[in-house]
């Protein structure tokens, strides 16, 4: 696999972090887990793959351990508040003194620098701050976070294992490791960049959710069929909106022009009208094979079996009979083979993990028992 035989120290956090660790793992790098110590259970849902050491920061043996964890490393992945590590004596630069090749990433919401870098925080705040979530929201509703997904994951995790594999890459020329400040107010702004970069063509020119692409279009937006569910329209072009007003069986001549804003809530009542007269599954074999842009809105455990994704494969099921989007994208001849095993419990390969970084038993036994480190085992599944 692409990320094969790259070791990452993640240490534990919220969403972004692990997730940008699971793309790592699941790409084929290493990755450790450093969780705190009594804990029972990890808060990591997307630990596949990843091996967990359960370490006492609060102890200078143990910060001690995670410094020889890092230094023998290609990546350290932190998910603190700006000024943590450092107040450990593990920031970057005491960091890449011992080791100049180790890849430093600091996933936080604000950067390390500028007033709110100390700041607490969570994805809407992140969104709010990037000027995204004033744009999310129909027409005279509030502005509202699509879940915790542009902050934290695309501006997030994922940006921030774009950071890392870039700088993967570079060492590869260089052969040094440097530090990647990864904003989630940033991240997310630079996934939104087209909607900086198109006001010049007026996509964005009216107010929230009266605009072609957020909601204030009715051949953009979704629609409640007879059973309760909905269906998804994208159809801008006029040659994808001819074939959607076929598909509805409406006569083109007798409704307004697509693109006259002022006949659109008329032209929203229409469809509504007439998507709510079938089923979804109706309207699917309608539009199915169509460039009318029409698809069925399907929730997470209807996705799997949808007949495109299943050829695909584009969900797996893991040892857990968990379903769970496989990565993307697909590599030709890299591809990622993600672990379908079980989570790891949190602390169950310190042992292992210390041994293979040069720790000697004797050394392991007194971090034990001194509470430094810890080692759990997995309960056996009924
Ligand atoms: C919208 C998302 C948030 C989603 C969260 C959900 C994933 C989870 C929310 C509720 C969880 C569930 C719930 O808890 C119930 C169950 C509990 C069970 O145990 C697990 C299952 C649950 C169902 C559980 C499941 C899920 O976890 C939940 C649903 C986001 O927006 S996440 C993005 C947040 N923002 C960032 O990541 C930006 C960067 N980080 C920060 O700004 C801060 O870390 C943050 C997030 C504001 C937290 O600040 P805090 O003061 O708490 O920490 P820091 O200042 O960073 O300092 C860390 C301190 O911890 C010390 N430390 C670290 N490691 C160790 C260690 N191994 N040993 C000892 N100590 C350690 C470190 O030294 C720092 O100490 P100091 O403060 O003294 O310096």
């Amino acid at each position: 696999m692409a990320l094969a035989g790259v070791r990452v120290i993640e240490l534990a956090g919220l969403a972004p972090a692990p997730f940008c660790g699971m793309i790592l793992s699941d790409f084929g790098a290493r990755v450790i887990r450093v969780d705190r110590t009594k804990v029972t259970m990890a808060m990591d849902s997307l630990a596949r793959g990843k091996q967990s050491v359960a370490l006492n920061l609060k102890s200078p043996q143990g910060v001690a351990v995670l410094k020889k964890l890092c230094i023998q490393s290609d990546i350290v992945l932190e998910p603190y508040r700006k000024g943590v590590m450092e107040k450990l004596g593990l920031g970057p630069e005491e960091l890449l003194k011992e080791n100049p090749r180790l890849i430093y990433a600091r996933l936080t919401g604000y950067g390390q620098s500028g007033s709110y870098a100390k700041t607490a925080g969570h994805d809407i705040n992140y969104l709010a701050m990037s000027g995204l979530l004033s744009m999310l929201g129909r027409s005279s509703e509030k502005p509202y976070a699509p879940l915790n997904l542009v902050a934290d994951f695309a501006g997030g995790g994922l940006m921030c294992a774009l950071g890392i594999v870039l700088a993967l890459l570079e060492r590869s020329k260089s052969g040094q490791g440097q530090i990647i400040d990864a904003s989630m107010v940033e991240g997310a702004a630079y996934v939104g960049s087209f909607m900086w970069k198109s006001r010049s063509l007026g996509l964005w020119n009216r107010p929230r959710g009266e605009n072609m692409l957020d909601s204030g279009a009715p051949f953009y937006d979704t629609y409640q069929t007879s059973d309760g569910k909905h269906m998804a329209v994208g159809a801008i072009e006029p040659q994808f909106y001819d074939q959607l007003i076929q598909g509805l069986g409406l006569d083109a001549a007798s409704l307004p022009p697509q693109m006259s804003f002022s006949d659109w809530p008329e032209l929203r009542r229409t469809f509504a009208r007439v998507f709510a007269e079938k089923t979804q599954a109706e309207w699917s074999r309608i539009f199915d094979g169509t460039d009318a842009c029409v698809t069925p809105v399907l929730p997470l455990d209807e996705a799997r079996s949808h007949p495109h994704n299943r050829e695909r494969g584009s969900f797996l099921m893991d040892a857990q009979d968990e379903v769970s989007p496989r990565p993307a994208p697909v590599l030709s001849r890299t591809p990622a083979r993600p672990c379908l095993s079980r989570d790891p419990v949190v602390g169950e390969h310190t042992r292992s993990v210390l041994e293979e970084y040069g720790f000697d038993p004797a050394h392991i036994e007194q971090l034990l028992s001194a509470g430094v480190v810890e080692c759990n085992k997995a309960k056996a599944r009924l």
